[in-house]
């Protein structure tokens, strides 16, 4: 598999304080990575690392195969776009004149895509208000249309949908999305918004206390986290034969319990097991959501 984004054992030390320790992640390119956890875990520090705005203390990482250590990692950082914290732009300027601040930091002479741009940010018809005057979402949007500038394939979004009202959030779902999948941009984003993340990542990175508890793609985590009927009966050797004789898909956990993977006809299973002298004690719906799958890696709550 190709990476856009690996780190090795990546530290960042404060005084005595490791905010990042032995990190170790890996973004998958073409991937919208959810790097999650709870605030003050470290989400900001990796990103202000990889963009350059601080050094590791120890350890390192390499954006498209470039260490951080090489000189060739100006050009790779250059492939990237980053959002981090409050996007940088100039709140007396139109949307249009913040791009073309951004088009001359960064020495594109021609202003003719900047229009495709704000269109595609979903800016085209804010005319000349003032970004001081946008909604908070517009201000985002403004925000990864200047990240996008330089035509980078990897772009990265510190916390993009906090303190979003549930139209922003759509929006910028949807504008991650179609960066995804219509431009092949790989994403990585921080968020301890879970269920948010879940409509979009395709692989996530769990975070705490500065080190990664667990990578793991968005179809693992689905089948760590889909739904089954918890069956506890008297013996799961007899359950285990009906199920075969049913073809369902089950697991056993005990000699009494197991979680069953399919739609079942309770009161025909009863019946049949039933016929085989095995009773069934409890039948409950069980499901672990992405949310209590997070709080089983790192404890505590989510939101905190
Ligand atoms: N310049 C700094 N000096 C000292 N400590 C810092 C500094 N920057 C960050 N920290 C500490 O490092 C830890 C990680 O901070 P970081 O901003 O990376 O967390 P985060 O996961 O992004 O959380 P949040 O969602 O709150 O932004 C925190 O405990 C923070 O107080």
């Amino acid at each position: 598999m190709d990476f856009c984004l690996t780190t090795d054992a990546l530290c960042k030390q404060y005084g005595h304080f490791k905010a990042l320790h032995n990190l170790s992640m890996h973004v998958p390119k073409g991937s919208i990575y959810g790097f999650v956890g709870k605030n003050g875990a470290g989400k900001t520090t990796l990103i202000r690392l990889i963009c350059g705005l601080q050094k590791p203390t120890a350890g390192g990482y390499s954006l498209y195969g470039i260490k951080n250590t090489e000189d060739k990692i100006v050009k790779s950082r250059r492939r990237m776009g980053a959002v981090v914290e409050s996007p940088s732009i100039y709140s007396d300027l139109t949307a249009e004149e913040n791009l073309k601040e951004q088009y001359q930091i960064l020495g594109i002479p021609s202003f003719e895509n900047i229009p495709e741009l704000l269109k595609l940010v979903g800016l085209e018809n804010t005319g000349n208000k003032k970004a001081k005057n946008f909604s908070l979402g517009m201000k985002q949007r403004l925000g990864i249309a200047i990240a996008l500038a330089g035509e980078p394939d990897f772009l990265v979004l510190d916390e993009p949908v906090n303190g979003l009202d549930p139209q922003g959030i759509i929006e910028m779902r949807e504008l991650i999305l179609k960066l995804n999948r219509e431009r092949q941009i790989t994403v990585l984003i921080s968020s301890h918004i879970l269920d948010e993340l879940s409509r979009l990542a395709t692989h996530y990175g769990f975070i705490d206390n500065g080190h990664i508890v667990k990578e793991i793609s968005a179809r693992e985590l689905e089948s760590a986290c889909r739904k089954c009927m918890r069956i506890q009966v008297s013996d799961t050797k007899i359950l285990s034969r009906v199920l075969d004789s049913m073809d369902i898909e089950y697991e056993v956990l005990s000699n009494t319990l197991a979680d069953v993977y399919a739609k079942i006809n309770v009161s025909q299973l009863v019946l049949t097991l039933a016929d085989e002298k095995c009773d069934i004690i409890s039948v409950q719906e069980h499901d672990e959501s992405l949310e209590s799958y997070y709080v089983s890696l790192v404890g505590g709550n989510a939101h905190e």
